[in-house]
C-alpha cells in the first residue's frame, strides 16, 4: 500500500498521520493480459468479415456481411475504448479522523454548497428542503458553511418551503449534533428510526407539521396570505406578480439564514442559507443547469467566495455528516493547493427495487469505470456529490483565467456582511440573464456550455486543462439520490444523456481529436467511450433484426458450429459478457441485477440510444432542438407498487417502445420458426448462432411479452403500440423475404 504524497512528504509534516492511501487493483495484470488476447480475437473476426465481404456473390449477402462488419466495428471500438478503465484501477481510503491532528478546525476552509432544483411539481420542495437540511447539518464548523439553492423553477412554493426549513433548521441542527445522529436528512431519519426519546418525538411533530404546511401550499399552487408573517417575507413574495412566469421573471435572492446573526435554539451560530432564483427572459439562453450553476458560482463569489464548492442535485442528500472532512483529506494540502481540481463521490440511489429492473444503479458508470478513470487522471465529474476547488473553474492549474470583474475571482476575499447593500446589488447584477454576454462564462470559465450533459463536458474540459481529480468511494455512501422509477422516465433521461454525450464527441473539443492532444490516449478513450453511448444503437438494432430475418428465410449468416470461426464467436461473446459479469460481482452486484443490467443495455440500444442518435442528427442539421427534460422525482402509488413487484412500466404510448416491441415480436416469430424446423428434423448446424441469438433475445424479452398479452394493469403496453409494432414486424418480414432470397 502506498501512501500518497501531500500528506507525508514535506519535512514539517513527516510524522503526520496519513490522510489518504491508495491500493492498485489486483485485477490490473489479468485485465491487461486478457485485453491483449481479446484484441487478437477481434482482429481475427474483422479479418474474417473482410474476407467474406470480398467473396460475397450476391448483393444481399454483401449487405448482410457489411452490416455485420459495421456492427462488429462499433462493438470493437466500444470495447477497446473501455479498456482504458481497466488499465489501472485503483482503490482509495481516507482517514478523516486524522485530519484534526494535521490541521486546526479553525483553519478549515469555507465551504459553499450548491443545490439545484428546477420544477416544484417534478421535484417536490420537501425533497429539496431535506437535501438542504442534510448538508446544513454537516459536522463542519457551521459558520464556514453556506448553502445556496438555485431555483430554476422560479417558484414561490420552493421559496416558501425554504423559509419554513430555515426555522426548522434551528431545531434540527442542534438535535443532530447533540444526539450524534448520522442520518441528517429528516425524512430519512424519521422513516428509519423508531426508538424515540421525547425530544425526538417533539422534533418529529415539528417536522411533520412543516411538511403538511408545505405540501398544502404546493397543492394549492400559491402561498396564501395566512402563511406570510412579517414584512420581510411579504416583500419577497411580492416579486411574484402576474407577469412573473417560469421563463420570464426578475431575479429573487433571499438570505434565509445568516451566520453572523442567526442562532439555533441553543445559541450556536447557523450556517448561511441563500435562495437564488436567477433572472430569466425568453430572449436570452439560460443554458439549463450549467447556466444555473454559473449563476451560483458568481452569486456565491460576491457573498462568501469559499475556496471549496460542493455541487448537489436537489435529490442527492447527504448520508454521512463527515463527508466534507473526507473531501478535505485530499483538498487540504498546504504545500500544493492546486493538486486536485475536484473530488467526486459516486451517485448511489435509494429506493431501487430488489433486482433493479431498469438498471438505474448504473454500477458501471458510477462505480466501476470511475475507479479506472481514477487510475489515469482522476474520477470524472457526474453532476452531483462533487467537491470542487473553486479555482478549477477559472482555467487550468497553471493558467488562471480572470473573470471580467475582480470580485468574482477565486482568490477575492469578501469583507462585507452578505446582506449589506453593495453585496446584494452585485449579487443581483451577476444573476441577471444578460450578464454573461461577451464574457468567458461557460466557455473558458465555470461550468461549460454546449452539451446537455454539462457535468460530463465540464469534467472532460477540466481534465483537458490539466486538472487531476479523485474518485472517493467510502463504505457508507456519502450521498443518496433518486433514480427514475418508470421505464419511460429512465429512457427519457438516457436519451438526454446520449444526446448530450454525443454533443461532446461532435464538438470541436472531441475526445478523439482535441482530447488525445490534451491528455493522451487512455484518458481520452475513456471519455470517448462515455461519449459514444448512442452508437451502441447500431449493433444492437442490427443484431436484433438481421439474424432473425435471415433465420426465417433459412439463410445462414454466421459460421457453422463445426467451423473454427465459430469458436471465435463463442470466445468473443463469453469474454465480453464474462468480464462484464465479473466486474459487476466484484463491485458487490448480484446475478439478478447483472442480468437486468445486460437486458437494459439491449433495450436502450433499440430505444433511447436509437432515438438519441436520430435526434442528435436532426439538431445537427438544424431541423430540431432539444432541451433538458427534468426527471420526475414524484412517486405514483400504483406505479410504485408495480415497480416493487418488479413489473415493467410501459403505460404511455411512446414512439420509443415501437422498435422494442417490434424486435420482440420478430424474435419470437423467428425462434418458433427455428424450433419448428428442428422438430421437422432439419439440420440447423449453419443456423445455430442465429438460433442462439434469437433465443437469447426471446428470453430477455419476457417482460415485453408479458406486458403485451398477460397483463391488464395500467402499466401494460398500450394496444396502439402493439398494433403498430405487429404491422411493422409484418412489413419487415415481408420485405426480408423479398430481398434476402434474391
Ligand atoms: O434547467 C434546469 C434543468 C435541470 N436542473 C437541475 O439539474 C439536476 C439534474 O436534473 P435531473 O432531471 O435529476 O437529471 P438526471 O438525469 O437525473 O441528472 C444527471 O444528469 C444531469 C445531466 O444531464 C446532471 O446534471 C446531473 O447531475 C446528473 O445526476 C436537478 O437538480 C435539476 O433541478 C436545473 O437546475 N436547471
Ligand atoms: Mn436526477
Amino acid at each position: 500500500m502506498e501512501v500518497l504524497k501531500g500528506s507525508s512528504t514535506t519535512k514539517s509534516t513527516t510524522h503526520a498521520p496519513p490522510l489518504h492511501t491508495l491500493e492498485f487493483s489486483r485485477l490490473k495484470f489479468f485485465n491487461r493480459v486478457f485485453a491483449t488476447v481479446y484484441t487478437c480475437a477481434i482482429l481475427a473476426l474483422l479479418y474474417h468479415h473482410a474476407l467474406t465481404l470480398l467473396n460475397s456473390t450476391t448483393l444481399s449477402s454483401f449487405f448482410i456481411t457489411l452490416s455485420l462488419l459495421i456492427s462488429d466495428i462499433v462493438l470493437a471500438f466500444m470495447w477497446v475504448a473501455t479498456q482504458s478503465c481497466r488499465l489501472n484501477p485503483i482503490h482509495r481510503k481516507e482517514f478523516p479522523e486524522n485530519l484534526k491532528r494535521v490541521v486546526k478546525e479553525s483553519d478549515f476552509p469555507k465551504l459553499d454548497v450548491f443545490i439545484c432544483t428546477a420544477d416544484p411539481y417534478k421535484e417536490p420542495p420537501m425533497g429539496v428542503v431535506n437535501t438542504a437540511l442534510s448538508v446544513l447539518a454537516y459536522d463542519y464548523p457551521t459558520e464556514k458553511i453556506s448553502v445556496y439553492v438555485s431555483d430554476d423553477g422560479g417558484s414561490q412554493l420552493t421559496l416558501f418551503a425554504f423559509m419554513e426549513a430555515a426555522k426548522f433548521a434551528s431545531h434540527w441542527l442542534p438535535f443532530c449534533r447533540k444526539n450524534n445522529i448520522v442520518e441528517r436528512n429528516p425524512e430519512a431519519y424519521f422513516a428509519s428510526n423508531n426508538s424515540w426519546s421525547s425530544e425526538a418525538e417533539k422534533i418529529k411533530t415539528m417536522y411533520h407539521s412543516m411538511k403538511i404546511k408545505v405540501e398544502n401550499v404546493v397543492k394549492r399552487g400559491k402561498v396564501g396570505d395566512e402563511y406570510i408573517i412579517g414584512e420581510e417575507e411579504q416583500k419577497a413574495f411580492n416579486k411574484w406578480k402576474d407577469s412573473f412566469t417560469r421563463q420570464d421573471h426578475p431575479t429573487v435572492i433571499q438570505v434565509l439564514l445568516q451566520n453572523s446573526k442567526d442562532k439555533d435554539i441553543i445559541g450556536h451560530l447557523m450556517p448561511n442559507l441563500i435562495y437564488v432564483c436567477r433572472q430569466k427572459s425568453r430572449t436570452s439562453p439560460h443554458h439549463f443547469k450549467a447556466g444555473a450553476l454559473n449563476v451560483l458560482l458568481r452569486v456565491s463569489a460576491t457573498m462568501t467566495n469559499a475556496p471549496i464548492i460542493l455541487t448537489l442535485d436537489c435529490d442527492m442528500y447527504s448520508n454521512d455528516p463527515s463527508t466534507p472532512l473526507r473531501a478535505l483529506c485530499y483538498l487540504f494540502n498546504p504545500q500544493d493547493q492546486l493538486k486536485f481540481g475536484f473530488i467526486q463521490f459516486p451517485q448511489i440511489f435509494n429506493g431501487i427495487n430488489k433486482n433493479d429492473i431498469y438498471a438505474c444503479e448504473f454500477k458501471r458508470l458510477f462505480q466501476i469505470n470511475p475507479v479506472g478513470f481514477d487510475g489515469l487522471n482522476g474520477g470524472n465529474y457526474v453532476g452531483t456529490g462533487c467537491f470542487f476547488s473553486r479555482r478549477a473553474f477559472f482555467g487550468g492549474p497553471s493558467k488562471l483565467v480572470s473573470p471580467e470583474i475582480p470580485e468574482l475571482g477565486p482568490y477575492n476575499v469578501v469583507d462585507k456582511p452578505i446582506q449589506s447593500q453593495p453585496i446584494m446589488e452585485l449579487a443581483y447584477k451577476v444573476a441577471g440573464c444578460n450578464y454573461e454576454n461577451q464574457t468567458k462564462w461557460g466557455y473558458e470559465m465555470g461550468v461549460r456550455y454546449g452539451s446537455l450533459v454539462e457535468d460530463s463536458f465540464t469534467s472532460y474540459r477540466l481534465h483537458c486543462e490539466g486538472w487531476k481529480s479523485i474518485f472517493c468511494n467510502p463504505k457508507r455512501p456519502a450521498f443518496l439520490g433518486d433514480a427514475p422509477n418508470t421505464l419511460i422516465d429512465m429512457l427519457n433521461q438516457q436519451k438526454r444523456w446520449a444526446i448530450g454525450l454525443f454533443e461532446v464527441v461532435f464538438s470541436k473539443f472531441s475526445p478523439l481529436t482535441f482530447g488525445i492532444r490534451s491528455m493522451g490516449l487512455p484518458m481520452s478513450l475513456a471519455y470517448a467511450h462515455l461519449g459514444c453511448w448512442a452508437i451502441w444503437s447500431i449493433p444492437v438494432t442490427i443484431y436484433a433484426f438481421l439474424p432473425q430475418l435471415a433465420l426465417i428465410n433459412g439463410i445462414s449468416i454466421f459460421p457453422k458450429v463445426s467451423e473454427p470461426w465459430f469458436l471465435f464467436y463463442v470466445f468473443l461473446f463469453l469474454g465480453a459478457y464474462g468480464q462484464d459479469f465479473q466486474d459487476f460481482i466484484v463491485f458487490g452486484g448480484t446475478v439478478e441485477r447483472w442480468w437486468n443490467d445486460q437486458r437494459i443495455w439491449m433495450i436502450k440500444g433499440l430505444t433511447c440510444y436509437l432515438f438519441g442518435f436520430m435526434e442528435f442528427f436532426l439538431k445537427f442539421l438544424g431541423i430540431s432542438t432539444h432541451g433538458f427534460n427534468v426527471t420526475s422525482k414524484v412517486i405514483d402509488d400504483e406505479q410504485h407498487k408495480r415497480y416493487e413487484q418488479g413489473m415493467y412500466e410501459f403505460g404511455v404510448p411512446s414512439p420509443m417502445f415501437v422498435p422494442l416491441v417490434t424486435a420482440a415480436i420478430i424474435n419470437l416469430l423467428s425462434f418458433f420458426w427455428g424450433l419448428e424446423e428442428v422438430f421437422r428434423g432439419s439440420k440447423l448446424e449453419g443456423l445455430f448462432v442465429q438460433m442462439f441469438i434469437t433465443g437469447f433475445v426471446v428470453v430477455n424479452s419476457w417482460p415485453i411479452y408479458e406486458a403485451i398479452v398477460l397483463r391488464s394493469d395500467k402499466g401494460k403496453i398500450p394496444i396502439r403500440t402493439t398494433l403498430i409494432s405487429i404491422f411493422l414486424a409484418w412489413g419487415l418480414v415481408a420485405a426480408a423475404s423479398l430481398t434476402l432470397r434474391s
